[in-house]
């Protein structure tokens, strides 16, 4: 288990992050969300003894103790994929790959790169020097590259940023499944919503230093804390309850993301159609209600100058009211 003590960490005066606490178990995935700079690169770098914390990070029993004590940064059973690849350029994928596969068994060297490119889908490129490469196969390369030693640990950061979206998801579902079969625990920090919802166990936002919220993603998502977390997820909406529902005074808050909200032909929220974005499944529109902005999905374009009627479900509001 991975265990994180009041964790803190400055590069000058200002606290990156501050008593950072949380537990991991061995086989576990934990995503770490948060806006940018704020410090989930840094936090991966101190887990893996790249920074120095007074803190405490515990794998099991044995404290690992950062630059401070050992000679060569970084620990043995912990892999760390960075966002700069540190490829060795003049290398071909393959010996990239197997870079610290020891040689004393070839057979074997060579049965786990060819098992590795096949998981990071490179097996058509294994002789191809790494300085040929785009940047998606070399991120591809240093992931399998991470994986070859089996860690017990692998920290990735923005682990797919540079891969296209064709290939993204299969190698995404293949790398998360592969992780689980071999009990590897990972944390991934990400600004991508499915690397968070979809695969992790657990999350943690990052925010002004500390653990903002943390949870199951599900969990996270269907009950956001407040709009920040939730617009880590993707378009969001903050109104109040009067906005909602005129006969009410109250003016408590309600998240709501644009696919909560429906188009309705009766009655509902009266709103202008301001613009309409296609993005593949729908539509996304928006809408002003006085001066507020709506973002809600629909099937088609409307209209802008359109006065439109908006409903959400009474349940989804009782269950959002902050
Ligand atoms: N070597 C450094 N020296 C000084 N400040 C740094 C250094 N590296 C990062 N920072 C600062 O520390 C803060 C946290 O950086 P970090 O890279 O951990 O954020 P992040 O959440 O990973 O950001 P992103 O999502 O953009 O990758 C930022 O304000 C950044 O400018």
């Amino acid at each position: 288990m991975l265990k994180l003590k009041n964790v803190s960490f400055a590069y000058a005066e200002e606290p990156i992050l501050k008593n950072i606490s949380f537990k991991l178990d061995k086989g576990e995935l934990l995503s770490v969300i948060g806006e940018s700079g704020c410090g989930k690169s840094t936090l991966l770098k101190l887990i893996y003894g790249l920074l120095h914390t007074d803190g405490n990070i515990y794998w099991d029993e044995k404290e690992l103790l950062g630059p401070n004590f050992n000679l060569v940064p970084g620990e043995d059973f912990i892999k760390y994929l960075a966002q700069d690849f540190d490829l060795m350029l003049p290398l071909s994928v393959a010996d990239n790959i197997g870079k610290y596969l020891s040689n004393q068994f070839p057979q074997q060297k060579k049965n786990r790169i060819k098992e590795l490119l096949e998981v990071v889908e490179m097996t058509d490129l294994a002789d191809k020097k790494a300085k040929l490469l785009s940047g998606g196969q070399q991120q591809r390369v240093a992931l399998a590259r991470a994986l070859a030693k089996k860690p017990e640990l692998l920290l990735l950061d923005e682990p797919f940023s540079h891969i296209d979206h064709f290939r993204k998801n299969n190698l995404r579902r293949k790398v998360f499944a592969y992780l689980k079969e071999q009990n590897i625990a990972c944390i991934v920090a990400t600004h991508d919503s499915t690397d968070a919802l979809s695969f992790a166990d657990k999350t943690i936002v990052l925010k002004n230093a500390k653990i903002y919220a943390t949870g199951h993603p599900e969990d996270l998502y269907k009950n956001p804390p407040n709009k920040y977390v939730a617009s880590l997820f993707g378009d969001v909406n903050e109104l109040s309850l009067q906005d909602l529902k005129p006969e009410e005074k109250s003016r408590k808050k309600v998240i709501l993301y644009p696919q909560e909200i429906r188009l309705s032909n009766r009655k509902g929220i009266k709103v202008e159609v301001k613009e309409s974005w296609f993005n593949g499944a729908n539509w996304l529109i928006s809408t002003m209600l006085k001066n507020k902005t709506i973002y809600f999905y629909h099937d088609a374009s409307l209209i802008a100058g359109k006065m439109v009627n908006l409903k959400v479900s009474d349940e989804l509001i009782a269950s959002r009211l902050k």
